[in-house]
Formats: structure tokens, sequence, C-alpha cells
């Protein structure tokens, strides 16, 4: 016997996805609305109460309205992927690495994280936690996401506009991602962000350049990746890179969906500088794998479960 989940928002790009490894997955199954009743509060209300699990695919507003439409009575366990509830009272962060497993699998509500804050507190919560990075260190991070991580919308515009190679945003430097990224890795001080976007479909590279010499606790680069290493140990999800340095780290145009995440510390003959790089898909382990990843604990299955993982 499968267990159904609801997806609202199933029309949409992380709604497909999720709908795509739930049709895949050997214990659960997608529940989704037709074309006409998918934006029917009554339906929606109905198929939101009535399901062991409903994951919302939706924009803020939307999301705060379908949890609004569950009843609290109902048993109902909801994974947002939205970034309503991502630093909201009574909601769990969905980033077993990071929170526990055990809390994610105990939790009713679940704030699914956002896909450069996947990657920004891969890199940097471990470490902060360690005591290796300092928690009122002024923290930058430069990122480059595919444009499916803008959904339908940006998808539309880099199909109608191919002459656009590169997009920098979130210039006035309040991107609705500061939160998360602050509170989940403990820091004094918001993070400085600096996104943008590339014409690949999917695909991004978080990255946090550090001046390790200037820090009080003086930290070297093969300890960064140590503490990493032995934090992410026997992860089935998150990698650490090790070995050689390479060259470089590309993305690629159109790349098959990953559900895994890898991270990597580089650092400078003088020991002064390093930079942390994460490399994920912003569909995958940014959105809807680590949805899936989430339902899975939450009802006990094995943590993989139908992730795609290259
Ligand atoms: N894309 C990504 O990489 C990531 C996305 N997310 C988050 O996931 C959520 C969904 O994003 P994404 O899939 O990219 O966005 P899309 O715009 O691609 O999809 C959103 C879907 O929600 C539908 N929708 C909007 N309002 C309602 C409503 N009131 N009732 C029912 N359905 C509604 C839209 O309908 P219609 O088709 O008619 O427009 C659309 O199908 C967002 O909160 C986003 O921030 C999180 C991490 C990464
Ligand atoms: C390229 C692009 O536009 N990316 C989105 C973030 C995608 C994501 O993580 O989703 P949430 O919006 O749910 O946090 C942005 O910067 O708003």
């Amino acid at each position: 016997m499968t267990v159904p989940v609801f997806v609202d928002g199933a029309a949409g790009t992380t709604g497909l996805e999720i709908v795509a490894r739930l049709e895949a997955h050997p214990h659960f199954e997608p529940v989704v609305l037709d074309d006409a009743r998918r934006k029917d509060a009554s339906a929606r209300r109905e198929a939101l109460n009535e399901h062991p699990f409903a994951v919302l695919c939706l924009p803020d507003d939307a999301a705060r309205e379908a949890v609004a439409l569950v009843d609290p009575a109902s048993a109902t366990r909801i994974v947002d992927a939205s970034s309503a509830h991502r630093v909201a009272d009574g909601w769990t962060y969905g980033f077993p690495e990071l929170i526990g497993r055990d809390a994610i699998a105990e939790a009713s509500r679940v704030g699914n994280p956002g896909c450069y804050p996947t990657g920004f507190l891969a890199l940097v919560a471990p470490l902060v936690r360690a005591g290796l990075l300092p928690a009122d260190w002024p923290f930058t991070v430069n990122a480059v996401s595919g444009y499916s991580g803008g959904g339908k919308a940006l998808i539309e515009r880099f199909e109608e506009e191919p002459d656009i190679a590169f997009r920098a945003y979130g210039l006035d430097l309040s991107h609705k991602h500061l939160p998360e990224m602050q509170q989940h890795a403990g820091l004094d001080h918001g993070v400085l962000f600096a996104p943008s976007v590339v014409p690949a479909y999917r695909g991004m590279l978080v990255e946090v350049p550090l001046h390790l010499g200037a820090m009080a606790t003086d930290p070297s680069a093969d300890a960064l990746r140590d503490e990493l290493e032995a934090f992410y140990a026997g992860s089935p999800v998150v990698s650490v890179r090790s070995g050689e340095t390479p060259a470089e780290l590309l993305i690629h145009r159109d790349p098959d969906p990953d559900d895994g995440m890898a991270v990597a510390v580089f650092g400078n003959a003088g020991g002064w500088n390093a930079r942390l790089v994460a490399t994920l898909d912003n569909l995958g382990k940014g959105a809807s794998g680590a949805a899936i990843q989430n339902l899975n604990l939450m009802a006990g299955f094995p943590e993989t479960a139908s992730l795609r993982l290259r």
C-alpha cells in the first residue's frame, strides 16, 4: 500500500519534479488536482485535509493561504517548499544534515530550505558550530544559479531573451534568503549576498570566500575540510570533495537532475585565503530532492528512496 502525498502547486517547476519523484517512489504516490480545480480553494482545502502528507510548491502568499486552509485538528503533515515558513515559529527547518534526522522525522510542519541557503549553510553552519569560523564574521556569499531557480516566470524570460548571458540581481541587498542564512548558521550579522543567473536550466554554485588569516580563530583550509568531512561522513546526499584541487568547476547547460550536493574547501599556498564552494541542483537538493528526502524521513522510509543521486 502506498502513502498519498498531496502536491499543491503540482503544475509549477518544483511541483512537477516532486510529482516525478513521487511517481517513481516505492512507498508514496502523488495526489494532484486537475487543471480546472488546482487553484480552487475548496478543492485544495479538501485535499490538504484528507491526506497524511502535503507538499506546498507555491509562491509564498499561496503557501500561507494553504496552511490556513488546513484544519488545526487535521493530521496532515506539511512540507512547504516556499520561503514562507523557513524561520517561522512552530516550523522545523528541513535540512536534516544540520537540524537532525530525528527532528525532521517527528515534525508535522517542515520548511524546506531555499536553494542558495542550502549551499551556504552546508558550508558555513558546521564550521561555525565547531568554532572554526567566528559567528561574528561578516560573511559574503557569491552564487550563480540556473534559470529554473526563478520558476516559470524566469524560465519563460530566459527562453524569450536568449541573448542574456549573465544576470546579476539582488542588488538592493534584501534578498528573501537572508534571514534563513543568518538564523540557521547562527551568525551575529546578516550575510552580504550576491546572487546571479546564467543561461543554464538547472544547477548552481554557491561560494563563500574567506580571509582565514584575518580571523581570530585563524583556521587552516585543511582544518575546515577535515571538519566538513567528519560532519558529512556517512551522508548519502552530501559529499566533500577531497584530493587535488580541480582546475575548474563547471555548470553544464542541460544536466540530468541531481539530488546530491558536493562541498569543497580550496585554500591558497600561504594559508591566508580559502574559497568554500558548494555545487548542487537548485531543483534537486535545492528544492524537490530535499522535499522528498524530508518526506522519507517523516514517513520512516529510507532517506534516499526515489532520490536522483548521481
Ligand atoms: N525553482 C526553484 O529552483 C526553487 C523554488 N522554490 C520555491 O518553490 C515554490 C514554487 O516555485 P516554482 O515551482 O519555482 O514556481 P513556479 O512559478 O514554477 O510554480 C508555482 C506554481 O504555483 C501555482 N500557483 C500559484 N498560486 C496558486 C494558488 N493560489 N493555488 C494553487 N496553485 C497556485 C502556479 O500556477 P500557474 O502555473 O497558473 O502559474 C504554478 O504552477 C516557490 O515558493 C519557490 O520560491 C524553492 C527552492 C528552489
Ligand atoms: C534564480 C532565482 O531567481 N532564484 C530564486 C530562489 C530560488 C529558491 O531557492 O527558491 P525560494 O524562492 O523558495 O527560496 C530567487 O533568487 O528568488
